[in-house]
């Protein structure tokens, strides 16, 4: 199987902070990849780099075989790439419905396999919200528009920060199980979560980082090998 995303080497600093220290990791098309790691420790700024939202001193980013590491966001966006950030980012002015509408596209090859009505099928709770405002949901319902407007963009990656953090149990099933279609079909997903065991059972690769460097990076059989250490590096 093809790469579809290459990371190598990135140094990312804010300012004068050095945050990623040489991170390195591929995925495979199709592939589902979990990014775990403590608080602070550069996840996010992982995602933003390959993002070009926080662009990396050094390094490269190579997607689909082409150099995308000085590419502005924007550009990477209409290469198919989705990015469902923590925080979600919602118009307090636009209705559920209207957040749908705008975010909805065909990709650049012009495909269009997530439409307006897949997404409501995925997720029936927003059917119920569609003349509410995006501000005026739940958490979790904010989360699950936010999953929505990513895959009506029908991105080939799709980059999601926090999947699940400070959701109610019932609404982080729910959002698990999208996931688990979305990974079905076949869309190459990078999850940054800590639920270490939903993650193990979903994703074929798993990348721990600690200080802004690589500490793990494999399967899931070689997650359950390196458990304890992993765990040790998750405690808070
Ligand atoms: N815009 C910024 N300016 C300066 N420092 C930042 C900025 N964003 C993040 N940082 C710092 O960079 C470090 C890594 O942050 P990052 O958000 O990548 O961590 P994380 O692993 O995603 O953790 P979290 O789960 O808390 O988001 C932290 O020390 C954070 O305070």
């Amino acid at each position: 199987m093809q790469n579809i995303l290459e990371v190598h080497g990135l140094q990312t600093l804010y300012g004068e902070s050095h945050i990623l220290h040489g991170v390195s990791f591929d995925i495979k098309s199709g592939e589902t990849v979990s990014i775990m790691g403590r608080n602070g420790m550069g996840k996010s700024t992982t995602l933003k780099s390959i993002l070009g939202i926080a662009p990396p001193r050094s390094g490269s980013v190579i997607y689909k075989g082409e150099d995308i590491t000085r590419l502005p966001t924007w550009k990477r966006m209409r290469r198919d790439i989705a990015y469902v950030p923590e925080g979600r980012g919602m118009f307090h002015n636009l209705t559920v419905k209207e957040h749908l509408q705008i975010a909805a596209r065909k990709n650049s090859r012009g495909d269009a396999n997530w439409t307006y009505d897949q997404v409501l099928e995925v997720f029936p709770r927003l059917t119920e919200r569609l003349t509410n405002k995006g501000t005026q949901l739940s958490g979790g319902e904010q989360q699950m528009l936010a999953i929505g407007r990513a895959l009506l963009t029908n991105p080939d990656l799709l980059i999601l920060d926090e999947a699940t953090e400070g959701l109610a149990p019932l609404i982080r099933k729910e959002i698990w199980q999208v996931i688990r279609q979305i990974k079905d079909s076949g869309v190459s997903t990078i999850i940054v979560d800590k639920n270490i065991k939903v993650l193990n059972e979903l994703c074929e690769k798993h990348i721990l980082i600690v200080k802004g460097k690589v500490m793990f990076q494999g399967d899931s059989r070689s997650l359950d090998d390196n458990k304890a250490f992993i765990e040790q590096s998750l405690a808070v």
